[in-house]
This record gives C-alpha cells, structure tokens and sequence, in this order.
C-alpha cells in the first residue's frame, strides 16, 4: 500500500504517470494508473518547446489609449512575471468538447495575435508566458469582445482568470470612456469582480495587475479582515477594476465610497458559489439594489467549473440574452488529476495519513514533501489535525474561517514557499486559489456535495499539469457514494468495486447535492424544454429528490459562513 502512495505522489509531483503506465504494472500494478486509458494531455506528446521569450528590457508599450488620463500604474514591476507557465502542456485541453449556445454565437480564435487586445496587453501575455489561449479563452475572449452576456462553465485550473481578465482591460483601454464625476470621494470603477474568498480575490487582483501592467488600467482589490483605511487610500489613487468579496463592497456601498453607476463589466468568479445561499442576498443587493446599470446597459459574465441547474436559473436574472459556454461537461473534473478514493474507517483516518506522508516524503526529490493540501470538515477539525501533524514531524499549517486574515495569509504564503508543506483546509480554500505544485490534495474528510469535491480537486492538476486527488472514504460518506462514482468513471478514473457496491445500496442523492441525481448538468437550462420560470417543471436532472438549490444543505450553508468573507 505504502508504495503505490509513493509511486502516486512522486508521479504526480513529476507529472511523469506515462513512465509509470509503462512498466506495464509490473512493478507498480497497484499504482492508480489506468492500463489501457491514457489522458489527453499524455497522447502526442510533442516535444517541449520554448516559448519565445519576451523582451522586458524594450521600451514600455504604447498606451492604446493615448490622451487617456488614467494613473498608469499595474503590476508593481515587470518582476511579478514569472516563470511558472514555461513549458505547459496545453495540449491536455485540446480535445475537450465545447459547447455554446445562444444567439448568434461569435466564433472562437485559435491564437492570441488574432484578437486586437491592444498591444500593451499582448505584451504583458507574452511575458506571463502564455503562448496560446486555453479552450475557455478561445471562445471567451471573442464573446466578451464582442460585447455580449456570458455564462461559461470550464473544468478548474483551465484558465478562466484570464478569460474574464483579458476582454475587460482590452474593453476599458480601446472603448470610449464616460467621463468619470471629479472632485468627490466617491470612486466610480468600470468594471467589477466578485469572488467568494478573500484569498480568491487577493489572487485574481494579483493576475489583473499582471495583465494590466502599462496599460494605464489601474485595478484595485478591497476584502474584508484587512484595514480599510488602506484599501481606502487605494481607491482613492484611482480605480478601473475594482475586484471584491461582498461583505467588504457592501460596506464601502454604504459608506457611498465606492459607486457602481459607471460599471460596464461585471464579472462573477465561482459563479455558482456566488449565488446559493450563503452569497445570494449580498450579491442581488450589489447588483440589483444599488446603483450599478441594469443588464444590457453592462456586461455580466459569470464563470464557475460548476453550474447547477437552479444556480443558472437564478443567475439568468443578471444576464441579458447570455451565451452558454461549456468546456468539457458542467461540473466535470479534469482528467489530468489521477483520482483514488480509499476505504477508512473513522478512526484510521489519522494514521492513514500519516502512512501516506511517510510514502510519500520517502519518495519525495531529496526527501522532500511534496506540497499536499488536506481538507477536513470543520474549523477545529483542521486545528487539531494541523498541531497532531507538526506533534508527529510534519511541518504543516491551517486555514480557515476562525483566523485572522494575517494568519490566513501567512499560511498560504508559508504553505506556497514549502516552508510548511502540508496544508490543512476548509472549504474556505476549496475553490480557485491557484498555488503551483500542489502534488496531492486529500479529502480526509470528503465534502457533502460532488460539486465542493471537484472544486477541491480541482486545486491540483491545474494548468495542463497533472496531479493526484485520494478520498477518504466510509460510511459517513454513503450519500456521496453514486455521485462520486459517476464522476470518476466520467473523468476515466479506476472505480473500485466497493464503491460501485455502496452506490448501488445508497439513496441517491442523499439529501445534500445540489445537483440532484442521474445526469450530470451538462449544459444550459435553457435547452430544457420544462424550463418555464412561472413553474417548477419537471426537473431535466431527475433522479434526486433532493435536487436543487432549495434543499441543498451542503457545506456552506449559513453555519459556515464565517469561512467566508
Ligand atoms: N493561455 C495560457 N497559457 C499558459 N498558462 C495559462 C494560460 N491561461 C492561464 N494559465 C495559467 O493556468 C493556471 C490556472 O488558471 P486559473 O487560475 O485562471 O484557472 P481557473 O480556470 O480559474 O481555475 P479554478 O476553476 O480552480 O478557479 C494559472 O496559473 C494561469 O497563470
């Protein structure tokens, strides 16, 4: 058992499970490794190649935006380019199925260069190092540019930062810019973005300043937990996009700090999350009872790896005549992460773990640990596994909804470097943070809904890089049984047989999906023909007698807010 843990994570670490299916099982025959199937990204393999370096030491661009008076300040310094996304294979993501559907659907681009995002911004994709746009972004870009409404569904670690990023600094730096009320303290942004985590927003600021570096677009972040008299200060240097979580909006709404009335964009991360029931309410109060334009008069994009039906229902209240994008099946995980699932009891779950650790620190480069993300259920759940680790010789830290945001952030920067390789998490960590090199995340606990799992997941084998994903697994669990099944048969994941058993003995559904029961949402709700927003119609997901957003009773209903913003 030791072994095939270690082969699994010194594997994923160094992306080379193809080495591993070669040796044909002999060695290795109870390595997660699937015999006869081989991923995407692992068929046809080309050669690495280099992508064309930039030149950071030119002069800066041009402004597309000549006259434009704008504060002209981005990223810091061309140094927050880094190397990270040298070398990715994002052939992986070439044969994914895509789907729209809408009206008159703009049609995709193959490169970068084809699109006139002004030539500020295609310097600044040079110098991240992106080569060619991912799935998602071949198709959002040209939507987005062309000015219409967007709900886009693609798997985790795909892209989608970019793919909201790119069409609003282009639109705000080439469009015609309404003049902005001088004089007051109240900032006007053009374009917002919401996410759900206070981590997730620090992130996607991060990436929007990289991208709007020397475009004279100036973006801006504001959150709660961190003073807001800095934030405040920021604003007031000038604001073009302005990224959020919405506690910490609402509040500087009050204040009438912060006006929505020039809003162009509006861009919802983690969509769905955005809009079940923890989020709802703030979010149609940003949106629907302050001043921002209605739909038609901005443009609303909502992007999420999940989309359950209901969630799209309501979303479509912010939306004027939306395209649907689908990049691979709503809710799918990418099968670039090698998934196990492993039967353990309660009382084993501790010491399993630490078999795992050993596996795996052994065969870590150098008896090194592999960056490992751990989530647990609860807050103090995450506490004492976290100080059980560092008791047994596993340096590791914790995030959750009970630290303060300096502590919050300290563990993931420690977490980020390797100095504490191990990080224990709630679900506050679940969905988008983007951290290199996590080798393996662990559902000690397993999440009551597929969805959270996939998002989980989801925070290795990013970016055309592979990873691997175990579950804990016993009869706590019974309700996730069929889903979680279905959902690694669906990414070509080895099932085992016991849990096909435990399937087929559990109520589907369980109470706790939002997603409801046989098929998977694969597409728009609008395609289904009982979709009547007068009645309940019958529900295309079927199955379930739980389906939908009015039952569902996962993990971040109200008792577990605090764990965000
Ligand atoms: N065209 C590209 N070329 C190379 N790397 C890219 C490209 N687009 C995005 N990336 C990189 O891919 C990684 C994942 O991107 P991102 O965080 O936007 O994924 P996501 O789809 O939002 O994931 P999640 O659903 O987990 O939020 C990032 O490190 C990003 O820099």
């Amino acid at each position: 058992m030791r072994t095939s843990w270690a082969d699994a994570a010194e594997n994923a670490a160094t992306g080379s499970f193809d080495n591993a299916r070669s040796n044909g099982g002999s060695e290795r025959s109870s390595a997660p490794t699937k015999s006869s199937y081989v991923p995407p990204h692992l068929r046809n393999r080309p050669p690495p190649s280099e992508p064309p370096a930039p030149s950071l030491g030119g002069p800066p661009p041009g402004n597309d935006r000549s006259g434009y008076g704008g504060p002209t300040s981005g990223a810091d310094s061309e140094h927050a380019f880094s190397d990270e996304n040298t070398g990715i294979n994002f052939d992986a993501y070439e044969d994914i199925p895509v789907e729209t559907n809408g009206d008159n659907v703009p049609p995709p681009v193959n490169t970068f260069a084809e699109i006139d995002l002004g030539d500020a911004l295609n310097l600044n994709i040079r110098r991240c190092k992106y080569v060619k746009p991912t799935p998602v972004q071949r198709y959002t870009i040209p939507i987005s540019l062309a000015g219409r409404d967007l709900m886009a569904c693609a798997q985790t670690g795909s892209g989608k930062t970019a793919a909201f990023c790119f069409p609003i600094i282009s639109g705000i730096m080439q469009g015609h810019l309404p003049q902005r009320p001088r004089g007051s303290r109240t900032v006007f942004p053009l374009a917002l973005i919401l996410s759900p985590t206070r981590e997730l927003s620090v992130q996607i600021h991060e990436e929007a300043k990289k991208f709007a570096y020397q475009t004279g677009v100036r973006a801006v972040v504001v959150y709660g937990g961190a003073p807001i008299n800095q934030q405040l200060r920021e604003l007031e240097r000038g604001v073009e996009i302005l990224v959020a979580t919405p506690g910490r909006l609402v509040d500087l709404l009050e204040r009438a700090k912060v006006s929505l009335q020039m809003i162009r964009y509006l861009a919802l991360d983690e969509a769905d999350r955005m809009l079940d029931m923890g989020f709802e309410p703030q979010i149609r109060k940003i949106v629907e009872q302050m001043d921002m334009p209605p739909p038609g008069e901005r443009q609303t994009m909502l992007f999420s790896a999940t989309f359950p039906r209901e969630i799209q229902r309501m979303a479509s209240d912010f939306l004027s005549n939306y395209i649907f994008l689908t990049v691979g099946r709503v809710g799918s995980s990418t099968d670039l992460i090698v998934q196990r699932v492993e039967y353990v009891h309660e009382s084993d779950k501790r010491s399993h773990l630490m078999d795992l650790l050993h596996a795996q620190r052994a065969n870590g480069v150098q008896g090194k640990q592999a960056l490992t993300l751990v989530f647990v259920e609860t807050k103090k759940g995450a506490d004492s596994l976290e100080h059980w680790l560092c008791l047994n010789g596993f340096p590791a830290t914790t995030i959750h909804g009970d630290r303060t945001q300096q502590e919050r952030e300290m563990a993931l920067r420690s977490f980020k470097s390797g100095n504490t390789p191990i990080l224990v998490a709630t679900d506050v960590a679940a969905r988008g943070l983007d951290i290199p090199h996590v080798a393996h995340v662990i559902n000690f606990d397993l999440p009551n809904d597929i969805d959270d799992y996939v998002h989980r997941i989801g925070r290795t084998g990013r970016a055309g890089k592979t990873g691997l994903a175990t579950a804990f697994f016993n009869e706590n669990n019974m309700s996730m049984a069929k889903s979680l099944g279905d959902l690694m048969q669906e990414a070509n994941q080895e099932v085992p047989d016991w849990l096909t058993r435990f399937a087929s003995r559990a109520s589907y559904g369980g109470g706790k999906s939002r997603r409801g029961g046989g098929h998977f949402g694969s597409r728009d709700f609008r395609r289904d023909s009982s979709f009547n927003r007068g009645s309940s119609g019958n529900d295309y997901y079927g199955g379930g007698s739980s389906g939908g957003y009015g039952s569902y009773g996962g993990g971040n209903g109200p008792g577990a807010t605090s764990a965000w913003d």
